[in-house]
């Protein structure tokens, strides 16, 4: 694992920007398409802002990347939590992304529906064994969750699916998220947390005994990739280090 630490949350995303586009580039010279993970939120909507400008709108061969999603709160597309609409209205209406490349957690059926058919999309890229994508960009919650696996629930044991629906009723919404093991699959995660209210959690996640029921995060350990954690001076502020 490796730990970037920067001095806030402006100057964290332009250091995730910067990295993200050598990252392509360089994954790019190798391959012909990239895959690309996104996660929704509010710590990514700054470092989507800065790709969708100058130089990253240019540098990056946009029309060569795929992008998925980690998970998606199962809310019409126009409500301001859809996790697909946030990333459009900052990164992918600003930047020539090919329409056919943008993957989303539909969430005009049903969310069960929905999962299935992300689970097909993933099979129809990837071939029925498993998903290997290039980049998965994860958030923290401040309590420890990630993608939608939330402490406590079931879907934090979840093994078999690459892709589930649940009822979050503390949310009161559907929620559907890609599961840890397709995730650790990745070449390549990278987190980003923010903030004095996620330092304690992020000590326990980087720092603390296993306890996945506790702090889901803990189970993203890329099996063979890397595991780049982003984070600010704020959240960085219980770790030892
Ligand atoms: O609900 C969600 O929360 C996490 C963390 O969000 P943040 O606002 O603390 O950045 C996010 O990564 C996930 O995609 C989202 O659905």
């Amino acid at each position: 694992m490796e730990l970037h630490i920067a001095k806030d949350a402006a100057q964290l995303s332009e250091n995730v920007a910067a990295w993200i586009s050598n990252y392509i580039l360089e994954v790019l010279q190798r391959q012909e398409r990239f895959t690309f993970v996104l996660s929704g939120g509010n710590t990514p909507k700054q470092l989507y802002a800065l790709l969708a400008k100058a130089p990253y709108n240019q540098i990056i061969p946009w029309e060569r990347i795929h992008f998925f999603w980690g998970d998606e709160r199962a809310v019409p597309f126009e409500d301001e939590r859809n996790n697909a609409k946030m990333a459009f209205d900052t990164l992918l209406d600003k930047v020539s992304v090919n329409p056919d490349n943008i993957h989303v957690m539909r969430t005009d059926i049903s969310p069960d529906a929905s999962a299935a058919e992300y689970e097909k999309t993933l099979k129809t890229y990837f071939g029925k064994e498993q998903v290997t994508f290039d980049l998965v960009l994860l958030g923290m919650g401040d309590d420890g969750h990630t993608l939608s696996l939330f402490p406590g629930l079931p879907i934090v044991h979840e093994q078999k699916a690459w892709v589930k629906a649940f009822w979050l009723e503390a949310q009161d919404m559907y929620r559907i998220t890609l599961t840890a093991p397709v995730v650790n699959n990745s070449a390549c995660v990278l987190f980003m947390a923010t903030g004095a209210g996620k330092a304690i959690t992020l000590k326990n996640v980087i720092e603390g005994t296993f306890d996945a029921e506790k702090f889901p995060s803990q189970l993203i350990r890329p099996q063979n990739g890397q595991l780049h954690w982003f984070v600010d001076e704020a959240a960085a502020g219980a770790l030892e280090i």
